[in-house]
């Protein structure tokens, strides 16, 4: 995608050399004759950088500017004049120009000032995303076979450009394989932008995904959607399941073709974006519901990666458990607090129905809260971590009951290993899901 530069000045002479020269530098050139022109061109073309003559008979370079950035509060403008002051040099940096370039203009100075000025567009957008979602570069901790089998497919899917779907029980460290997955492709360099999809209603879900060319009615600004933001890089679509049917087709027609256009908008963007969403649902589930599409959860799905709960990679609890009490020291500049061995034991054996949030929650609220230097079995059992007790079926004494003790134990053990999905258990088990369904209640 070339950036789209948009040229203002009276002089046709000016529009034609200059357009045809930065044409040659690999740009797609617009121009307008005035500011009024300007304003419209804007609008329905959404050009990334503004070059704007500031003598212009009518409404001048100053109050074009003003308007521009009413219009659109990011646009990079640099104005061009003929008889640079001091006085109108700050005015125009006031009123929020990147840059001044003196008349008569030489290329290589435009040039190096268009390029300086999209790079710190760039920059500027990729700071604003930084700061609002304030990114940590975690590594995925844990050496227990399903954590080496997980980083194995996380490396794997990063050589590739195609969706990948990542599954997973809530807590067990999704978004932290997104990002995981985004750092070791060849997109690092770009940003990773992440979007709860179950945090928008509908309408603000299309706007947020595709952003907004300006809405008349509502007043709201042009601005760009988390699609066009993640050019280059990765777009993370968290909570997938929660994507409303409409924005579900959109969404279908852009992993198809690579375009799509701004809500309100008729110019069709074409951007490189891969993306990576995540779901703790059972997708297919969904889409016997009619909630989700069949054919988007095929495009998403080329590359699936499952997240597996913390029950089931107990070796890595107290690596975690470790990791995040020596985060929470660092942080708060205090001393590491240490771990009893039978509170290594108690927390191996505990559930986590929370999965690893609920260990680094837990973790992190000792470490502050606690007075001792040693966290104990005990402080573990006063915070609820319990030892779940599960009959044992050679415990029973009659074979009825030994053998619905066996059967629960069973299906549950199915259940965790399919992600809790019921048809997926079933199937596994070589029963249909009804008989699966009954057994479970029994
Ligand atoms: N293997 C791991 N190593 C280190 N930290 C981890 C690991 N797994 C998860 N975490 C941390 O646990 C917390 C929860 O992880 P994350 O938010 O990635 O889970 P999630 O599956 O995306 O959750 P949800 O389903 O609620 O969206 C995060 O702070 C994350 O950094």
């Amino acid at each position: 995608m070339f950036p789209t530069l948009l040229l203002v000045d009276d002089e046709p002479g000016i529009l034609q050399s200059l357009g045809g020269l930065l044409q040659d530098e690999g740009f797609d050139i617009k121009t307008a004759p005035n500011g009024f022109e300007a304003l419209k061109r804007i609008e329905s073309e959404a050009p990334d950088l503004v070059l704007l003559d500031i003598w212009m008979p009518g409404m001048d370079g100053i109050d074009t500017l003003k308007e521009i950035r009413k219009l659109d509060p990011n646009i990079p403008v640099i104005m061009i004049t003929g008889h640079g002051t001091i006085d109108t040099a700050v005015t125009a940096t006031k009123n929020g120009a990147f840059d001044f370039i003196e008349k008569p203009l030489s290329i290589d100075k435009v040039l190096i000032t268009i390029n300086n000025a999209l790079h710190f567009q760039k920059l500027e957008e990729e700071n604003r995303y930084l700061k609002k979602k304030n990114l940590d570069r975690h590594a995925i901790t844990g050496n227990s076979p399903p954590v080496q089998q997980l980083r194995l497919q996380v490396f794997q899917a990063a050589s590739s450009h195609a969706p990948a779907l990542i599954l997973g029980e809530n807590g067990t460290g999704k978004e932290l394989v997104a990002r995981s997955l985004h750092q070791l492709s060849s997109r690092s360099e770009e940003a990773l932008i992440c979007v709860n999809c179950a945090s928008f209603s509908p309408d603000r879900m299309e706007e947020e995904l595709f952003g907004l060319e300006k809405n008349i009615a509502s007043g709201s600004a042009r601005h760009k959607g988390s699609i066009e933001m993640a050019h280059r890089g990765s777009l993370f679509l968290d909570q997938v399941a929660d994507l409303p049917m409409i924005a579900q087709g959109h969404l279908l027609r852009f992993l198809e073709d690579g375009r799509f256009h701004r809500l309100g908008g008729s110019r069709e963007i074409r951007v490189d974006v891969r993306i990576i969403a995540a779901t703790n649902r059972n997708l297919e589930q969904e889409i016997r519901q009619g909630t989700f599409r069949e054919d988007l959860y095929y495009r998403l799905a080329v590359l699936p990666i499952s997240v597996p709960p913390l029950r089931e990679r107990k070796e890595d609890i107290h690596a975690l458990a470790t990791l995040f009490l020596q985060e929470s020291a660092t942080r708060g500049k205090i001393k590491e607090k240490q771990l009893t061995p039978g509170a290594i034991t108690l927390l191996r054996n505990h559930d986590w129905p929370g999965n690893v949030r609920e260990l680094k929650n837990l973790m992190e609220r000792l470490a502050i809260s606690l007075t001792d230097e040693t966290i104990s079995e005990q402080t573990l059992k006063n915070q609820g971590v319990t030892t779940p007790s599960r009959p044992d079926p050679m415990a029973a004494r009659d074979y009825e009951t030994a053998m619905k003790l066996f059967s629960a134990l069973y299906l549950r053990k199915q259940l965790a290993i399919c992600n809790h999905s019921i048809p997926e258990a079933a199937a596994a088990s070589g029963l249909t899901q009804e008989t699966f369904q009954k057994l479970m209640d029994t």
